[in-house]
């Protein structure tokens, strides 16, 4: 695969949709987004965590892979570049979250056997924010079955997520990642900071570019 392909990654409520969203529009890019209303167990998630895990886990890995598939099949394949509000790797994060530990070993497994062909992002973008940032964002935004969201679990998120980056950069050294403080940038509102970061992108695709 020669083709960009950007994930945008954080926490719940991180600015991931809004910024792959203005990296689509910048560089022309294919917007891959993740599915929300349509999964019928968040609301139910939301309301009792550990009776829903499993089949909101399984629910958004295997539409994730199907997002995936559809995504090598009829954009990268064809050299045209992508940028997802999403990396596969978050599935891991929250089923390790959510998941009790027998499921979450039955879990791993499935999704080590369906990313196996899976294109993979050649560069990230991670987005943290303190728990008061995101629950403010979570508000704002209002998604109704969302508001429910404890300050504990947002804290929890987004530790793991914190270490799984550090943990995939280890693992993936070829794979930039570009990390940015939600908290002081404001992408949304702000023209400044928004270019900011999308010359930081730029830059690193142009570098990608020549290492190809
Ligand atoms: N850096 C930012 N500065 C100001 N507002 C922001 C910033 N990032 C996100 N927002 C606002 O916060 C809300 C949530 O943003 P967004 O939907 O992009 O987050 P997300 O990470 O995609 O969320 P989710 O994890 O639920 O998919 C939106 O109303 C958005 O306008
Ligand atoms: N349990 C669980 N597993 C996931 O893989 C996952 N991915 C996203 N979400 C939740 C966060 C937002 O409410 C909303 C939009 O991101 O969906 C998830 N919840």
């Amino acid at each position: 695969m020669n083709s960009n392909f950007i994930a945008v990654e954080g926490p719940i409520g991180a600015g991931k949709t809004s910024l792959a969203k203005a990296i689509s529009d910048h560089f022309h890019f294919h917007l891959l987004k993740e599915i929300v209303e349509e999964n019928p167990y968040l609301g139910k998630f939301y309301e009792n965590i550990d009776e829903w895990a499993f089949q909101t886990e399984m629910f958004f890995l295997t539409h994730r892979f199907k997002q995936l598939e559809d995504i090598q099949n009829h954009f990268l394949h064809w050299n045209k570049p992508v940028v997802s509000d999403f990396h596969m790797f978050k599935n891991l994060i929250f089923a390790h979250l959510t998941l009790r530990m027998d499921y979450y070993e039955k879990y791993a497994k499935i999704y080590s056997i369906l990313t196996e062909d899976l294109p993979e992002p050649n560069m990230v973008i991670y987005i943290h924010a303190d728990v008061d940032t995101l629950l403010k964002r979570i508000a704002m935004r209002g998604r109704n079955f969302e508001q429910s969201i404890s300050p504990d679990y947002l804290k929890q998120l987004s530790e793991r997520y914190d270490i799984f980056i550090e943990e995939f950069e280890r693992e993936h050294p070829n794979v930039p990642i570009l990390r940015i403080d939600g908290n002081a940038t404001d992408f949304v509102n702000n023209e400044h900071d928004l270019k900011t970061i999308l010359e930081n992108v730029t830059f690193l695709l142009a570098k990608g570019a020549n290492n190809r």
